[in-house]
Protein backbone atom coordinates (compact mmCIF):
# COMPACT_ATOMS: atom_id res chain seq x y z
CA UNK A 1 0.00 0.00 0.00
CA UNK A 2 1.13 3.69 -1.16
CA UNK A 3 0.47 7.16 -0.46
CA UNK A 4 0.32 8.40 -3.83
CA UNK A 5 -1.45 11.20 -4.25
CA UNK A 6 -2.56 12.34 -7.67
CA UNK A 7 -1.31 15.81 -8.51
CA UNK A 8 -3.76 18.48 -7.21
CA UNK A 9 -3.77 20.12 -10.61
CA UNK A 10 -5.07 17.75 -12.26
CA UNK A 11 -8.24 17.96 -10.60
CA UNK A 12 -11.35 19.67 -12.79
CA UNK A 13 -12.29 23.08 -11.45
CA UNK A 14 -15.57 22.15 -10.22
CA UNK A 15 -17.21 25.13 -11.77
CA UNK A 16 -16.30 23.59 -15.07
CA UNK A 17 -18.80 20.90 -14.12
CA UNK A 18 -21.19 23.04 -13.82
CA UNK A 19 -21.47 23.36 -9.51
CA UNK A 20 -22.20 27.03 -7.71
CA UNK A 21 -19.23 28.01 -6.37
CA UNK A 22 -19.23 30.39 -3.12
CA UNK A 23 -16.06 32.02 -2.04
CA UNK A 24 -15.94 31.65 1.70
CA UNK A 25 -14.42 34.68 1.96
CA UNK A 26 -17.71 36.73 0.01
CA UNK A 27 -20.09 35.09 2.37
CA UNK A 28 -21.23 38.34 4.49
CA UNK A 29 -20.44 38.49 8.11
CA UNK A 30 -24.14 39.08 8.60
CA UNK A 31 -24.73 35.45 7.40
CA UNK A 32 -21.73 34.00 9.52
CA UNK A 33 -22.94 35.43 12.31
CA UNK A 34 -26.48 34.62 12.12
CA UNK A 35 -25.57 31.07 11.90
CA UNK A 36 -24.12 31.26 15.24
CA UNK A 37 -27.49 33.11 16.67
CA UNK A 38 -29.33 30.36 15.26
CA UNK A 39 -26.85 28.19 16.69
CA UNK A 40 -27.49 29.34 19.95
CA UNK A 41 -31.13 29.68 19.21
CA UNK A 42 -31.50 26.01 18.63
CA UNK A 43 -29.76 24.87 21.67
CA UNK A 44 -31.93 27.14 23.89
CA UNK A 45 -35.47 25.97 22.27
CA UNK A 46 -33.67 22.46 23.27
CA UNK A 47 -33.05 23.08 26.92
CA UNK A 48 -35.74 25.75 27.49
CA UNK A 49 -38.09 25.81 30.32
CA UNK A 50 -40.03 29.30 29.48
CA UNK A 51 -43.41 29.35 29.86
CA UNK A 52 -46.58 29.36 27.26
CA UNK A 53 -46.59 32.85 25.98
CA UNK A 54 -42.83 33.48 26.05
CA UNK A 55 -42.58 30.28 23.85
CA UNK A 56 -45.53 31.22 21.43
CA UNK A 57 -44.13 34.92 21.43
CA UNK A 58 -40.76 33.12 20.48
CA UNK A 59 -41.90 31.22 17.84
CA UNK A 60 -43.83 34.17 16.04
CA UNK A 61 -40.17 36.07 15.96
CA UNK A 62 -39.00 32.84 14.58
CA UNK A 63 -41.94 32.97 12.30
CA UNK A 64 -41.01 36.46 11.39
CA UNK A 65 -37.46 36.32 11.05
CA UNK A 66 -37.75 33.29 8.60
CA UNK A 67 -40.56 35.58 6.28
CA UNK A 68 -37.87 37.94 6.32
CA UNK A 69 -34.82 36.02 4.58
CA UNK A 70 -36.96 33.52 2.80
CA UNK A 71 -36.72 34.38 -1.43
CA UNK A 72 -34.10 33.76 -3.22
CA UNK A 73 -31.99 30.39 -2.38
CA UNK A 74 -28.57 28.88 -3.28
CA UNK A 75 -28.99 25.82 -5.22
CA UNK A 76 -28.62 22.79 -3.20
CA UNK A 77 -25.10 21.04 -4.62
CA UNK A 78 -23.54 24.66 -3.85
CA UNK A 79 -19.65 24.84 -3.29
CA UNK A 80 -17.63 27.09 -1.03
CA UNK A 81 -13.98 27.53 -1.72
CA UNK A 82 -11.76 28.52 1.40
CA UNK A 83 -9.02 30.59 0.65
CA UNK A 84 -6.53 29.07 3.39
CA UNK A 85 -6.54 26.13 0.90
CA UNK A 86 -4.34 26.09 -2.08
CA UNK A 87 -6.21 25.61 -4.99
CA UNK A 88 -9.05 22.79 -5.61
CA UNK A 89 -8.60 20.73 -1.83
CA UNK A 90 -10.59 24.01 -1.07
CA UNK A 91 -13.90 23.13 -1.96
CA UNK A 92 -16.39 21.89 -0.17
CA UNK A 93 -20.19 21.66 0.40
CA UNK A 94 -21.55 25.13 1.56
CA UNK A 95 -24.42 23.60 3.58
CA UNK A 96 -22.26 20.38 4.81
CA UNK A 97 -24.17 19.43 7.77
CA UNK A 98 -20.89 18.36 9.77
CA UNK A 99 -19.05 21.64 8.43
CA UNK A 100 -20.67 24.11 6.25
CA UNK A 101 -19.99 27.60 7.14
CA UNK A 102 -23.65 28.38 6.38
CA UNK A 103 -25.68 25.70 8.24
CA UNK A 104 -26.34 26.65 11.54
CA UNK A 105 -27.20 22.38 12.11
CA UNK A 106 -23.73 22.15 11.50
CA UNK A 107 -21.12 22.71 14.76
CA UNK A 108 -18.66 25.53 15.08
CA UNK A 109 -16.09 23.06 13.32
CA UNK A 110 -13.07 23.60 10.98
CA UNK A 111 -10.16 21.38 9.71
CA UNK A 112 -7.10 22.91 9.37
CA UNK A 113 -4.27 20.83 7.47
CA UNK A 114 -1.36 20.15 9.65
CA UNK A 115 1.91 18.67 8.43
CA UNK A 116 0.24 15.17 8.67
CA UNK A 117 -3.34 15.80 7.74
CA UNK A 118 -6.13 17.86 9.09
CA UNK A 119 -7.06 18.84 12.83
CA UNK A 120 -10.02 20.66 14.30
CA UNK A 121 -11.26 21.87 17.83
CA UNK A 122 -15.07 21.35 18.35
CA UNK A 123 -17.27 21.89 21.45
CA UNK A 124 -20.47 20.17 21.05
CA UNK A 125 -23.59 21.37 22.87
CA UNK A 126 -25.97 19.48 24.33
CA UNK A 127 -27.90 19.60 20.61
CA UNK A 128 -25.74 16.62 19.96
CA UNK A 129 -26.59 14.92 22.70
CA UNK A 130 -27.36 10.73 22.93
CA UNK A 131 -26.94 9.14 26.04
CA UNK A 132 -27.01 11.53 28.90
CA UNK A 133 -24.43 13.91 28.63
CA UNK A 134 -22.31 12.48 26.00
CA UNK A 135 -22.81 13.06 22.31
CA UNK A 136 -24.15 10.79 20.10
CA UNK A 137 -22.41 8.11 18.33
CA UNK A 138 -23.87 8.70 15.02
CA UNK A 139 -22.60 12.23 15.63
CA UNK A 140 -19.30 10.63 16.07
CA UNK A 141 -19.06 8.50 13.24
CA UNK A 142 -20.36 12.04 11.04
CA UNK A 143 -17.81 13.62 12.24
CA UNK A 144 -14.98 10.70 11.51
CA UNK A 145 -16.08 10.35 8.20
CA UNK A 146 -16.20 14.11 7.48
CA UNK A 147 -12.35 14.40 8.86
CA UNK A 148 -11.66 10.96 6.73
CA UNK A 149 -13.46 12.43 3.96
CA UNK A 150 -11.58 15.79 4.02
CA UNK A 151 -8.80 14.40 4.18
CA UNK A 152 -8.16 12.26 1.70
CA UNK A 153 -9.79 15.35 -0.24
CA UNK A 154 -7.05 17.39 1.17
CA UNK A 155 -4.49 15.20 -0.29
CA UNK A 156 -6.09 15.96 -3.62
CA UNK A 157 -8.07 12.62 -3.99
CA UNK A 158 -12.09 13.82 -3.54
CA UNK A 159 -14.51 10.97 -3.09
CA UNK A 160 -16.79 9.19 -1.44
CA UNK A 161 -17.08 7.01 1.75
CA UNK A 162 -17.22 3.14 0.72
CA UNK A 163 -16.67 1.48 4.37
CA UNK A 164 -16.54 3.15 7.23
CA UNK A 165 -15.17 1.19 10.48
CA UNK A 166 -15.59 3.44 14.12
CA UNK A 167 -14.74 1.90 17.42
CA UNK A 168 -15.96 4.00 20.35
CA UNK A 169 -13.24 4.02 22.74
CA UNK A 170 -14.22 5.72 25.99
CA UNK A 171 -17.40 8.18 26.32
CA UNK A 172 -17.03 11.35 24.62
CA UNK A 173 -18.36 14.36 26.71
CA UNK A 174 -20.46 17.18 25.63
CA UNK A 175 -19.84 20.74 26.30
CA UNK A 176 -16.06 20.31 26.72
CA UNK A 177 -13.06 20.93 23.75
CA UNK A 178 -12.67 18.04 21.22
CA UNK A 179 -9.98 16.96 19.06
CA UNK A 180 -10.44 15.91 16.11
CA UNK A 181 -7.23 14.51 13.67
CA UNK A 182 -6.92 12.32 10.44
CA UNK A 183 -4.55 11.63 7.71
CA UNK A 184 -4.08 8.97 4.87
CA UNK A 185 -2.68 6.25 5.74
CA UNK A 186 -2.41 4.64 2.02
CA UNK A 187 -4.11 3.87 -1.18
CA UNK A 188 -4.83 1.51 -4.05
CA UNK A 189 -6.14 2.25 -7.59
CA UNK A 190 -9.02 4.63 -6.45
CA UNK A 191 -9.45 3.59 -3.17
CA UNK A 192 -8.03 5.85 -0.74
CA UNK A 193 -7.27 4.23 3.02
CA UNK A 194 -8.04 7.19 5.90
CA UNK A 195 -7.38 7.16 9.62
CA UNK A 196 -9.19 9.55 11.69
CA UNK A 197 -9.18 10.02 16.02
CA UNK A 198 -11.64 12.01 18.60
CA UNK A 199 -9.68 12.89 21.73
CA UNK A 200 -11.02 14.85 24.77
CA UNK A 201 -8.13 16.18 27.52
CA UNK A 202 -5.43 13.93 24.96
CA UNK A 203 -7.33 10.60 25.37
CA UNK A 204 -8.63 8.87 22.49
CA UNK A 205 -12.51 8.91 22.53
CA UNK A 206 -13.46 7.38 19.20
CA UNK A 207 -11.44 6.28 16.20
CA UNK A 208 -11.86 5.39 12.74
CA UNK A 209 -11.01 3.74 10.19
CA UNK A 210 -12.20 4.88 5.74
CA UNK A 211 -11.88 3.02 2.57
CA UNK A 212 -13.13 6.69 0.41
CA UNK A 213 -13.41 5.39 -3.27
CA UNK A 214 -12.33 8.78 -6.35
CA UNK A 215 -15.74 8.57 -8.33
CA UNK A 216 -14.71 9.20 -12.16
CA UNK A 217 -15.75 13.07 -12.66
CA UNK A 218 -18.01 13.70 -15.30
CA UNK A 219 -16.33 15.77 -18.36
C1 LIG B 1 -12.56 18.82 -7.74
C2 LIG B 1 -13.88 18.37 -8.21
C3 LIG B 1 -15.05 18.72 -7.41
C4 LIG B 1 -15.27 17.93 -6.20
C5 LIG B 1 -16.08 18.57 -5.18
C6 LIG B 1 -15.56 18.21 -3.85
C7 LIG B 1 -16.44 18.63 -2.76
C8 LIG B 1 -16.20 17.91 -1.46
C9 LIG B 1 -14.80 17.92 -1.02
C10 LIG B 1 -14.40 17.60 0.22
C11 LIG B 1 -15.25 17.29 1.36
C12 LIG B 1 -15.37 15.86 1.63
C13 LIG B 1 -16.04 15.61 2.90
C14 LIG B 1 -17.15 14.64 2.73
C15 LIG B 1 -17.17 13.65 3.84
C16 LIG B 1 -18.39 12.82 3.84
C17 LIG B 1 -18.29 11.72 2.82
C18 LIG B 1 -19.63 11.10 2.58
O1 LIG B 1 -20.51 11.18 3.38
S1 LIG B 1 -19.85 10.29 1.10
C19 LIG B 1 -21.55 9.75 1.18
C20 LIG B 1 -21.68 8.32 1.59
N1 LIG B 1 -21.14 7.42 0.60
C21 LIG B 1 -21.81 7.14 -0.54
O2 LIG B 1 -22.90 7.61 -0.79
C22 LIG B 1 -21.14 6.18 -1.48
C23 LIG B 1 -22.13 5.18 -2.06
N2 LIG B 1 -21.40 4.16 -2.81
C24 LIG B 1 -21.07 4.34 -4.12
O3 LIG B 1 -21.43 5.33 -4.74
C25 LIG B 1 -20.21 3.27 -4.76
O4 LIG B 1 -20.33 2.05 -4.07
C26 LIG B 1 -18.69 3.69 -4.78
C27 LIG B 1 -18.51 5.00 -5.59
C28 LIG B 1 -18.12 3.87 -3.36
C29 LIG B 1 -17.88 2.59 -5.46
O5 LIG B 1 -18.55 2.23 -6.64
P1 LIG B 1 -17.80 2.15 -8.06
O6 LIG B 1 -18.74 1.44 -8.99
O7 LIG B 1 -17.31 3.52 -8.47
O8 LIG B 1 -16.49 1.31 -7.82
P2 LIG B 1 -16.27 -0.25 -7.42
O9 LIG B 1 -15.67 -0.91 -8.60
O10 LIG B 1 -17.49 -0.85 -6.80
O11 LIG B 1 -15.16 -0.11 -6.26
C30 LIG B 1 -13.92 0.52 -6.50
C31 LIG B 1 -12.96 -0.05 -5.52
O12 LIG B 1 -13.44 0.21 -4.18
C32 LIG B 1 -13.65 -1.04 -3.50
N3 LIG B 1 -14.84 -0.94 -2.65
C33 LIG B 1 -16.08 -0.66 -3.04
N4 LIG B 1 -16.91 -0.70 -1.99
C34 LIG B 1 -16.17 -1.01 -0.92
C35 LIG B 1 -16.45 -1.18 0.47
N5 LIG B 1 -17.69 -1.04 0.93
N6 LIG B 1 -15.44 -1.49 1.28
C36 LIG B 1 -14.17 -1.61 0.82
N7 LIG B 1 -13.83 -1.45 -0.47
C37 LIG B 1 -14.82 -1.16 -1.33
C38 LIG B 1 -13.84 -2.07 -4.59
O13 LIG B 1 -13.50 -3.39 -4.12
C39 LIG B 1 -12.86 -1.58 -5.63
O14 LIG B 1 -11.56 -1.93 -5.22
P3 LIG B 1 -10.45 -2.54 -6.23
O15 LIG B 1 -9.83 -1.38 -6.96
O16 LIG B 1 -11.18 -3.47 -7.15
O17 LIG B 1 -9.49 -3.22 -5.32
Amino acid sequence: MTVEAQPVSELPDPRSLGFTVVAEDDLPTELTDLVDQVRTLIDTVAHTEADGADLAAARDLVAEAVKRIDGERRPIGALVHRSDFEGPVGFGTLTNVVEGPTNPAAPPMRLELTEEGLRAEVTLSGVYQGPPGLVHGGWIAAMLDQALGSASAAAGMPGLTANLDVNYRNPTPLNVPLEITARVTGTERRKVFVSAEIRHNGEVTAEGTAVMVQVALPG
